[in-house]
């Protein structure tokens, strides 16, 4: 009778060759064999959306494979995994470039192009997501409607949103696919009565495949908002398309938000992320520094990693600091280096310390600006982009509402607090330059 390890290398050619990449990590990488014992085959998976996934649409090649090899009948067993076990270390998928057809489609649809499956790390904290995010993208629709992420900030949500979107396009590149944030879904509403294009926004919102709106928490005290959303939601939903939803918190928790939209939010699966442990962290920052092409020693990495142990975002934003910081001193990245970097990191501030006047003070002494500036009405590229950060910073370092915000840069309205955290957002994502100073305003100002 062969071993178990060549039964599962086996097994593991076999599916390398009818899965596709993602769907390789996220069923068979995260399963591990256990035992073979009487012709029962043991093996761990993370989670019971894993066992019921392998039982549904993986175990029949066991059995096929296994009797190809040992001419009896080999029965798969799923067992759950331990909680306590320590996640392994696992090699970085290979990066895959998307088709140029899906790159088209994806910047439709305002997907990021670097969320993919393909650059998202597996980890104890997100596995059931990324593969609840995998399932459905293979099969729209059809499994979990809606899916919901919740969970803290920065944790991949928004990510494994757009790596659906991608997927899906990489499967259907004729797929129609729309993402959002609430608050762009409110506008666009709102936009639509005003300007009474209701039925072209409906049409629009209510022909996609595919509707992935983001932090819905947004969406409390919006009355007239959640009542489209609802039956743009039925809509869809009856015509078996998928939706997919994040928040920060379970719908049930989101204040103000209408019964008949949490109940309909809850028929289909909801996923939380947790913050990543350390294993996770490190392995985010080699993936990221491999794409960068950055030299970074091991013992640094874990370094880095253990400043910065909830958010993603920043953990991405001190690679960031300590890049740039390596470069302004023209010395290679080590972990002393990083250490000098990344001091003035000390616990944040709490959000009620920080002010939207200190905010606006810090962002005109850094670009050396005059406060009413800042807060006036001109146009140019100098002042229009720092205003802009101010704004983003008030939005996420306090907790102000986006009115209160908008009255605090002379009278402005709140949709212009939104436009500004949208705009900083995407250039954050694509800008070294605005990741940069908006990280070391950001330090500046919880330090
Ligand atoms: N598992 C992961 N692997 C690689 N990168 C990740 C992972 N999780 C998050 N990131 C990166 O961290 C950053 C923040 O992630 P994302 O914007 O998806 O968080 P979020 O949960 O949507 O946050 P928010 O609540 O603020 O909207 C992104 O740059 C994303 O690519």
């Amino acid at each position: 009778m062969p071993n178990i390890d060549y039964i599962w290398k086996e097994l593991e050619d076999d599916y390398r060759k009818i899965l596709t990449p993602p769907s390789f990590n996220a069923w068979i990488e995260q399963a591990k064999p256990i035992s073979l014992v009487n012709n029962l085959l043991t093996i761990e998976v993370p989670s019971n959306l894993h066992k019921e996934y392998w039982e549904k649409n993986l175990a029949a090649k066991i059995v096929e494979t296994g009797f190809k090899l040992t001419g009896e009948e080999v029965t798969p067993v799923f067992i759950l995994e331990n909680e306590k076990k320590e996640p392994e270390k696992k090699p970085d998928p290979i990066q895959s470039e998307l088709p140029d057809i899906v790159k088209q489609n994806s910047k439709k649809a305002l997907l990021n192009s670097k969320y993919t499956f393909d650059t998202f790390v597996i980890g104890k904290g997100n596995q059931m997501a990324h593969a609840a995010a995998l399932v459905v993208s293979e099969d729209p629709g059809a499994t979990y409607n809606p899916l919901f992420f919740y969970g803290g900030v920065g944790l991949g949500k928004t990510h494994l949103m757009h790596a659906i979107g991608h997927q899906m396009l990489t499967n259907q590149p004729d797929a129609k696919i729309k993402y959002v944030t609430s608050e762009s879904f409110a506008n666009d509403f709102i936009n639509s009565i005003q300007n009474r294009t209701s039925e072209s926004f409906r049409q629009e919102y209510r022909s996609v495949d595919l509707l992935l709106v983001d932090d819905i928490q947004f969406f409390a005290d919006k009355e007239g908002t959640q009542e489209e959303f609802f039956h743009t939601f039925n809509t869809l939903y009856n015509e078996g398309r998928q939706i997919v939803l994040t928040s920060d918190r379970l719908p049930n928790e989101i204040p103000k938000l209408q019964e008949r939209l949490v109940s309909r939010f809850a028929w289909g699966l909801s996923v939380d992320i947790t913050p990543p442990d350390l294993e996770t962290r490190i392995a985010i920052l080699r993936k990221r520094a491999n794409a960068e092409g950055l030299e970074i020693p091991d013992d640094t990495l874990s370094y880095i990693a253990g400043q910065i142990d909830s958010n993603i975002r920043e953990l991405e934003g001190a690679l960031v600091r300590v890049q740039a910081y390596a470069t302004m001193n023209g010395n290679d990245i080590s972990t002393s280096l990083a250490a000098d970097a990344l001091k003035s990191l000390k616990p944040a501030k709490l959000k009620s310390e920080l002010s939207i006047l200190l905010i606006q003070e810090e962002v005109c002494k850094y670009y050396h600006l005059q406060l009413k500036d800042l807060k006036g009405k001109k146009r140019v590229k100098s002042i229009v982009v720092p205003r802009q950060i101010a704004m983003y910073l008030s939005r996420e370092l306090t907790d102000n509402s986006l009115p209160k915000i908008g009255a605090e840069f002379g009278g402005k309205d709140h949709t212009t607090v939104i436009h500004a955290h949208e705009k900083i957002q995407q250039l954050l994502d694509n800008d070294p330059t605005i990741q940069k100073e908006v990280g070391e305003l950001k330090n500046i100002l919880i330090s």
